[in-house]
């Protein structure tokens, strides 16, 4: 205790310290400009007075006084913007150096506290045994904030954390809070504020910590874990940056590439290789593309291929992320998951699951891959109920399976045309045979159209979406394939032609409009074929504030909930559940 106490002495003498250094250097540099521009401020004064001042015929007293007021004034003029300009910049240093100070005042006592087992804040070598010189400390402004301004964006987003070690970490609600280096704050120059999901599991998630993160789709989440990621690799040495650090799967090879993209925007600039890997293309070619990557991103065939031919090293990784986690633990996948977490690090290692759906069959299982994990939930629904994304128009048309096509043709006349013309519109449909049949069928009318499923290769799929994202094709035909984690801005419109299996993939569908913020719009054809689904699709839209056809009703409302082989399954009924409010997306 009495070193902890003359070790926190020490540390406010250093802050102390600090703050004087950086007030002397505030004057010295004030000065120092303010001399600078009162040589050139007075330099401009004698050249505007013998440009604006008639100075002929003035008795040499009058010519003295002149030259003084004039000198007087252009040093007040030129003091004014240095002092602003001056004062702006020492304050800012002065902020870093006091920034600093208190980050090494804390940290030292951090670990005088740990070593007395009774630390508040976590670091990542205290929690997880991971090598990076990386913690995280609140910063002081961030800290130095009311309360009351944290609980109004805790309220407005609706944000709920579940932490087993109550680290109460305020959300990052600027981007001024969280400590990158510029470079890896290239994506962050078109967005206000970080998104509530960004905001929320950053300092979790920089402290070293496992998280489960779920937000509505299109809210940021692949920045939410892709930020931390970066900067936690960008911190080591260079012999472990040249290892794969970083895992992370994805359920789809589109969406595989996608991540990919938007992390090497911050990872190229930190000097880092992110590398992905997938099924339908040519192993040859992409294992060459291995060397030298510390981030993987990967389906999880292909990534098991690799490893267990020995082309990939995942024992140094301890950074794993499942992205559409509830997908990724779903009967289909887990098998696989649990071969690629088997091969990381077994302790270490910081997991991260991220998803907009979070059904109670995978939670348990999610649980075991993790240690104490801090749970984010972005929206009303802190337990975890299945949601849309609410700035999403929803309309479901109840009807007879013969009625699909014509009345596909209708919304899509209307849909596209006029102004609309070019309007991008995502259409779905159950099995690939059907995928095919309905985009043939839509390319005889007369419509340019693109298709996406299991039965093209991958460099059909690749250039089907390339073109629908470019806007060459205003029409995209897909399967489940394209339901989750797809970013196209442009989406105006989703048209369910046949429900998906389950009512967690009509949420993702739907979500691939609506994005960052915008508005969408979803058209669902429903028949009696689905109507085991009914229940859960009217849970669904009475949680976005969305209006119950009639004729779904009639289907009945029980809901039936996914089951997993060994964490059960329940069944449960429609509930008039509080309806969600629309969360902000800043
Ligand atoms: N802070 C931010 N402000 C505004 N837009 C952002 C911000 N962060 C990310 N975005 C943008 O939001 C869009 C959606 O992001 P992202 O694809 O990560 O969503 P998601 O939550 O993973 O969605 P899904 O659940 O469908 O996978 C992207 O275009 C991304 O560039």
């Amino acid at each position: 205790m009495a070193k902890r106490l003359h070790d926190e002495a020490a540390n406010m003498a250093e802050g102390v310290d600090a703050e004087r250094a950086a007030k002397k250097a505030r004057k010295e540099k004030k000065a120092k400009l303010a001399a600078n521009d009162i040589e050139d401020g007075a330099k401009k004064s004698k050249k505007s007075k013998s440009d604006d001042v008639e100075t002929e015929g003035l008795s040499k007293e009058e010519r003295k006084a002149l030259k003084r007021e004039q000198k007087e004034k252009a040093k007040n003029e030129t003091t004014t913007d240095v002092d602003d300009d001056a004062a702006a910049k020492a304050e800012r240093k002065a902020l870093k150096k006091a920034e600093k100070a208190a980050k090494k005042a804390a940290k030292a006592s951090q670990e005088t506290e740990s070593s007395e087992n009774t630390s508040e804040a976590v670091t990542p070598q205290q929690t997880n045994g991971k090598t990076s010189e990386v913690s995280y400390q609140q910063s002081a402004e961030l800290t130095a904030l009311p309360q009351s301004e944290i609980d109004s964006f805790v309220a407005k987003h609706h944000l709920a954390v579940e932490d087993p070690q109550k680290q109460n970490f305020r959300p990052m609600i600027s981007f001024k809070y969280l400590d990158v280096e510029e470079s890896q704050r290239v994506p962050f120059a078109n967005f206000t504020a970080p998104t509530p999901i960004q905001a929320a599991c950053w300092p979790y998630l920089l402290s070293g910590r496992d998280v489960v993160g779920v937000a509505e789709t299109g809210s940021g989440k692949t920045l939410g874990f892709g930020v931390p990621c970066v900067r936690y690799i960008a911190s080591l040495g260079k012999k472990e940056r040249a290892q794969i650090k970083a895992c992370i799967v994805s359920p789809t090879r589109e969406l595989a590439l996608q991540i990919q993209e938007q992390l090497e925007k911050i990872a190229k600039p930190a000097g880092l290789k992110a590398t992905c890997v997938y099924g339908g293309v040519n192993k040859d070619e992409q294992r060459a593309t291995l060397k030298g990557t510390s981030i993987v991103i990967a389906t999880p065939g292909r990534l098991n291929d690799f490893v267990q031919e020995g082309s990939i090293d995942l024992s140094n990784v301890d950074f794993m992320v499942l992205d559409e986690a509830d997908r990724m633990l779903d009967k289909g996948f887990e098998q696989e998951v649990r071969r690629i977490i088997s091969a990381t690090k077994p302790t270490g290692r910081q997991t991260l699951m991220f998803t907009a759906t979070w059904p109670p069959s995978v939670r348990n299982l999610a649980d075991t891959f993790m240690d104490k994990p801090v749970k984010v939930m972005i929206g009303e629904n802190a337990s975890g109920e299945l949601r849309a994304n609410t700035r999403i128009v929803q309309e479901v048309e109840v009807m007879d399976g013969r009625e699909k096509q014509d009345r596909l043709i209708q919304v899509l006349k209307q849909y596209q045309s006029g102004k609309n013309k070019s309007d991008r519109i995502l259409v779905f449909c159950l099995y690939k045979k059907e995928a095919t049949r309905i985009e043939e069928f839509i390319r005889r009318r007369g419509f340019s159209v693109a298709g996406i499923h299991g039965d093209l290769s991958q460099q059909k799929r690749q250039e089907s979406l390339e073109a629908f994202k470019k806007g060459h094709v205003p029409l995209l035909v897909a399967t489940d394939v394209a339901a989750r984690g797809l970013d196209i801005p442009a989406v105006k419109l989703v048209i369910n032609v046949t429900f998906p299996l389950t009512a967690e993939d009509y949420v993702h569908r739907i979500g691939r409009t609506g994005r960052a913020g915008q508005d969408g719009k979803a058209i669902t054809f429903f028949t009696d074929q689905e109507k085991g689904l009914a229940g859960a699709l009217i849970n669904v839209l009475k949680g976005a504030n969305q209006p119950v056809p009639e004729e779904l009703m009639k289907f009945g409302t029980t809901v039936k909930k996914k089951g997993h082989d060994a964490y059960g399954a329940f069944y449960k009924d429609t509930t008039d559940m509080k309806a969600a409010t629309k969360i902000t997306f800043d």
